[in-house]
């Protein structure tokens, strides 16, 4: 697709910049060498070596209690490792403290997890704007950038409802909405469509992928199923703790993604009309 037929909403005024430079040539967006990570007794990760480009997806694979989702909180500064290192930017975050690493995620990451993440006392609006005010965005600010997103992922109408009187796919639309809103460097999913049939699923990676695409983030994607690994530009599989098939290509660059037809544009997120 095209990442112009994508519509990202505008920065709001005032709100929290990606805390960014620009990048070094040759050095990966985010990168891990040797990580280890024990729980007790069990080792989840024996010495993982990962890399992420800029812009790029990558599709981590595996069997139930591989170590998959172990992988993705050290890679996002939710676990410490045991030893080992990860770098953004270049510049290694494994040794921060909890306060900066907490700075870290909210300011330049996004996340989406299984259903169920969103806060269901809250409406889908603001359930989206609350990761804005939190880096220091204004309320009304923050809400203006969240309907911006919510109409950016087809989803004007709801901004009102609570994640109760959503769809599963509206739902994880919102915390694809939620993930983007403060324009992240890397976009973290663990079983984005885990809860979802295999046509909602569709719909939810396309927007997460063309959105996550359009705002110059990667992506990292946790996933069991072949299906959605397919969405990604890369794929590596996790092993008892080791990536055991690296870097094999799942999309060769250009071509159609699942149920994509050939030469349709892709990245038509609004629908017809829509596009602004
Ligand atoms: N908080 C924890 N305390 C103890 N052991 C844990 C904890 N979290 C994960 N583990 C163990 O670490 C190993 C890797 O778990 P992890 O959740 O990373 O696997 P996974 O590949 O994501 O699995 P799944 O696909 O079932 O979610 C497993 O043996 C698991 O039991």
């Amino acid at each position: 697709m095209s990442e112009r037929s994508v519509p990202v909403p505008s920065r709001a005024p005032g709100s929290a910049p990606a805390a960014a430079a620009a990048p070094a040539p040759g050095v990966p967006r985010l990168a891990a060498r040797g990580l280890v990570h024990r729980f007790g007794v069990t080792t989840a990760l024996a010495g993982v070596d990962v890399e992420l480009g800029d812009g790029e997806s990558l599709a981590v694979m595996g069997p139930s209690g591989s170590g998959k989702s172990t992988l993705l909180h050290v890679l996002a500064g939710i676990l410490v490792p045991t030893s080992g290192v990860v770098t953004l930017r270049g510049r290694e975050v494994q040794g921060l403290g909890e306060k900066e690493r907490s700075l870290l995620r909210r300011s330049r990451y996004g996340f989406v997890f299984q259903l169920g993440q969103l806060l269901s006392e809250l409406s889908a609006r603001e359930n989206v704007a609350l990761p804005a005010m939190l880096t220091g965005t204004s309320r009304a600010e923050a809400e203006a950038a969240a309907d911006r997103w919510l109409a950016a992922l087809g989803l004007a109408g709801t901004e009102g409802r609570r994640p109760g009187e959503l769809s599963g796919g509206q739902a994880q639309r919102v915390a694809v909405a939620r993930a983007l809103v403060n324009r992240p460097e890397v976009v973290f999913a663990d079983e984005p469509t885990g809860s979802l049939d295999q046509a909602t699923g569709h719909d939810v990676m396309k927007v997460l992928v063309d959105s996550t695409r359009a705002v110059g983030a990667s992506l990292v994607v946790v996933t069991h199923d072949a299906d959605v690994a397919a969405w990604c530009d890369r794929r590596i599989d996790v092993r008892d703790g080791l990536v055991v098939a690296p870097g094999s290509t799942t999309r060769a660059g250009v071509g159609p993604r699942p149920g994509e037809r050939a030469g349709a544009p892709g990245g038509d997120l609004l629908g017809p009309g829509g596009a602004r």
